[in-house]
């Protein structure tokens, strides 16, 4: 069957290549189905150098990319959207796309970094503010239909087609284990201290009318014994936290990789979708003591206020674009394996912008991430806070040729450098924020990315 696709793609690419004039040549294909967290995993193996994983809340829509045709990146900091969605629209005028039996069309995929005006630091030097990537090769999973997408440099489809061959060869293979997630040796919490003083610092300035609310965030970093393989980690985060998105974004052998429950903007057609989620409390160790915990934050003052924010800002965002807004009335809870939410999820219809990446720029960061007023708690983080958040926090996602796409805000989040690994967790700070509290909330935002790690809570 393999050695079949083969043959089809190679000749029809070289075929197209022969009549086509367009820089570019994008292919798709009805595909087996195939595990994507494998398809991803295969990718070093072939010598593609770069890959991303995709997967929405419910396993809808799945893409895995690997390799890079085409590259849209850019240091810019207001204009960083808009740069995107002009060379998009450029690449998607040079480009041939050709597809059998399929309504599938390529995608972009990629992200941004979450505040371009702070510093960065060596630790995210693969990851500019923004950057997004066609791949060589797509997987498209769709309501558990699959496609591939073979996307090639006119006349260069020889040097991809080389590597598509291996990978098809060992899809056909009998399917080897994923890779096992090597041991521990060291973890540590990065500058609790100053964390927590700024954290007491920003409750006081919210007090006098400063503020109202701002997103504080600290890391972890963990060494283990052998190199941190992102499909071992992809792995278990899909094992772990079945109804968050998944995501990895891997540049220059150092992944992006995370679980978040947070949609950040959804768009299809004219109807948009976000939702707010803000205001958290751990899981309870019994049923009985789990249900006690979700009615009180339900109840909770400060969570509620927390959450009030989010869903104010999210809500004008969305009515400043949408014919009509809807959303409900107050909170509900988001259970997750490890901790629970106060979730509002917002639609809006009849949305008059063309693309998703307008979406994404009016709502981040929304005060879920950043605080309110805006730009007055990213100024406030910038300064304060002991990180470099880098894209933790930000918007990963895709868009599509017609302007649809969604983006998720990558939180529950870390980077793998090899040996090496950082996570990352905040929370909202409000007025009565207690900052031992805050600090026992980021310890609880830690534990998806530290399980999937294979670390216990208490190392
Ligand atoms: C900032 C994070 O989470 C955000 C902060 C929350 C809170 O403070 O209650 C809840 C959900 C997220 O919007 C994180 O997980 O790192
Ligand atoms: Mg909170």
């Amino acid at each position: 069957m393999a050695i079949l696709y083969q043959h089809k793609i190679r000749e029809q690419l070289h075929l197209i290549e022969k009549k086509e004039k367009r820089p570019f040549i994008s292919w798709t294909e009805e595909w087996n189905n195939v595990d994507p967290v494998y398809f991803f995993s295969l990718g070093p193996i072939c010598s593609f150098r770069e890959r991303f994983f995709w997967a929405d809340r419910t396993n809808e829509t799945v893409y895995v990319g690997l390799g890079c045709t085409y590259v849209i990146e850019t240091e810019e900091k207001e204009d960083r959207f808009h740069t995107v969605e002009t060379k998009w629209k450029q690449w998607i005028g040079q480009t041939a796309f050709y597809s059998n039996k399929t309504e599938t069309v390529p995608i972009l995929f990629g992200g941004f970094s979450f505040d371009p005006y702070k510093p960065r630091t060596e630790k995210w030097r693969a990851f500019p503010h923004a950057k997004m990537v066609v791949p060589a090769v797509l997987l498209t999973s769709k309501g558990g239909k699959a496609t591939l997408t073979v996307t090639v440099r006119s006349g260069q489809s020889a040097e991809t087609m080389e590597k598509i061959e291996m990978l098809f060869h060992l899809l056909h293979e009998e399917r080897a284990p994923l890779h096992s997630l090597p041991s521990l040796m060291k973890y540590e919490e990065i500058q609790t201290e100053q964390w927590l003083n700024a954290v007491k610092q920003t409750i006081a300035k919210i007090r006098v009318g400063k503020f109202d609310k701002v997103v504080l965030a600290r890391e972890a970093r963990l060494s283990f014994a052998d190199w941190v393989e992102a499909s071992a980690v992809l792995g278990q985060l899909r094992e772990q936290q079945p109804f968050s998105y998944l995501f990895a974004f891997e540049q220059e052998g150092q992944c992006f990789i995370g679980a978040s429950p947070e949609q950040l903007v959804k768009k299809e057609g004219d109807a948009c979708y976000s939702t707010c989620l803000a205001g958290s409390i751990r899981r309870g160790k019994t049923v009985q003591e789990d249900e006690q915990f979700g009615e009180w934050l339900l109840r909770d003052g400060k969570n509620l206020h927390e959450h009030r924010f989010v869903v104010q800002m999210i809500k004008e965002a969305m009515e400043a674009v949408c014919e009509r807004v809807d959303m409900p009335p107050s909170p509900q809870l988001l259970k997750l394996p490890n901790i629970q939410h106060l979730y509002t999820p917002v639609v809006g219809e009849h949305c008059r912008v063309s693309s998703i990446l307008s979406l994404v720029e009016k709502m981040h960061p929304t005060p879920a991430l950043g605080g309110t007023p805006r730009e007055a708690a990213v100024k406030e983080i910038r300064k304060v806070e002991p990180l470099d958040r880098g894209w933790y926090a930000a918007p990963i996602g895709w868009m599509d040729t017609k302007g649809n796409g969604e983006f998720a805000v990558a939180i529950r989040s870390g980077l793998l450098q090899g040996q090496d690994v950082s996570i990352f967790a905040g929370c909202g700070i409000v007025g009565d924020s207690d900052p031992i509290s805050e600090y026992e909330e980021t310890k609880v935002k830690f534990t998806p990315m530290l399980s999937a790690l294979g670390v216990g809570q208490d190392e």
